[in-house]
């Protein structure tokens, strides 16, 4: 997908500004910047909410978003706003197409209740789903682990990466959260005075302390005896440390290949924040991200 050049005024004032951006499917960039810098509004612009604006887009026909909250029905079920979605783009909804999918957002066994029984994650995994209805070639979700416990994100974090690598969609996601961003995206784009101000491949060459902890010792085993990103620190009951460089993507596609569950992952250095801390707002404002 290609935006060229992209100019965005709100009464006079541009809150784009000559923007320009592409991004590929199977990627997954992150964007972030401070409220009001612009993002949902770009976001809009890609999924043709917004029309109006000087510039071009190309490469957006076939996108899913997640834009604010999803809208729901509150009197019907997470299985109706499936059905009644794909219908709407011309589909028939596959359950076994979206099982796994389902089960692993522990939405599967919710289905058929009303979604005034959702708590807000959950609407909002909903809504992840429902942004795939459309078979899209790209998915743009703004916020989408707003409202969501850690180990919730963790979850839909996971899922979108296996979306990444497995359904070659090319995912655009914003957030506040930069732990989140930086658990999953490839390259993360700093939005700032209405332009990218600065592109972050930062996770890629760069040595990094992880922790994967397993639901058992056997996935454990599984994946020490496969993994070679780099030299092990400690390896526990369930869990194992590494120093590696390789990219987080890289690690979690092995962890769907060899199909054994992860149920916590961390990196020992915050770079992301770091370097935004560092380049656009000063250590003191970290609180705002
Ligand atoms: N329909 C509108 N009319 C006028 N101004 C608008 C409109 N929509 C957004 N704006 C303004 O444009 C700017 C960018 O808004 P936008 O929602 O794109 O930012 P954002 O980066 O997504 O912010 P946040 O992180 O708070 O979600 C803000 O100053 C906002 O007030």
């Amino acid at each position: 997908m290609l935006l060229n050049s992209i100019t965005k005024k709100y009464s006079g004032s541009a809150v784009l500004n000559d923007l320009t951006l592409d991004f590929n499917q199977g990627e997954i960039v992150g964007l972030i910047g401070r409220n009001g810098a612009g993002k949902s509004t770009l976001m809009k612009i890609i999924t043709q909410t917004i029309q109006t604006y000087d510039g071009s887009v190309a490469g957006n026909h076939q996108v899913g978003y997640l834009i604010e909250e999803p809208k729901l029905f509150s009197n019907k079920t997470g299985l109706f706003h499936l059905t009644y979605f794909s219908g709407i783009y011309g589909n028939t909804f596959n359950l076994n197409e979206y099982e796994g999918l389902l089960l692993n957002l522990q939405l599967f066994d919710v289905l058929n209740k009303k979604v005034k029984e959702y708590s807000l994650g959950m609407r909002q995994k909903l809504g992840i789903v429902m942004s795939l209805l459309n078979n899209p070639s790209y998915i743009v979700l703004d916020e989408p682990t707003n409202g969501m416990d850690v180990e919730t994100s963790f979850e839909v974090l996971r899922e979108l990466r296996r979306m990444a690598d497995e359904w070659n969609v090319g995912i655009l996601i914003s957030s506040h959260k930069l732990e989140d961003i930086e658990a999953i995206c490839d390259r993360v784009l700093f939005l700032e005075d209405g332009v990218i101000a600065d592109e972050q491949q930062f996770i890629k060459n760069k040595q990094r302390t992880l922790t994967l902890v397993f639901e058992n010792s056997v996935d454990l085993a599984a994946f020490a005896l496969n993994q070679h990103f780099g030299s092990v620190i400690h390896s526990g009951d369930k869990d194992i440390q590494i120093e590696t460089a390789v990219a987080n993507a890289e690690i979690f596609k092995m962890v769907n290949q060899l199909g054994v569950r992860l149920i916590d992952f961390t990196a020992e250095k915050k770079t992301l924040r770091s370097v935004y801390m560092n380049k656009f707002r000063g250590e003191y404002h970290d609180t705002q991200y």
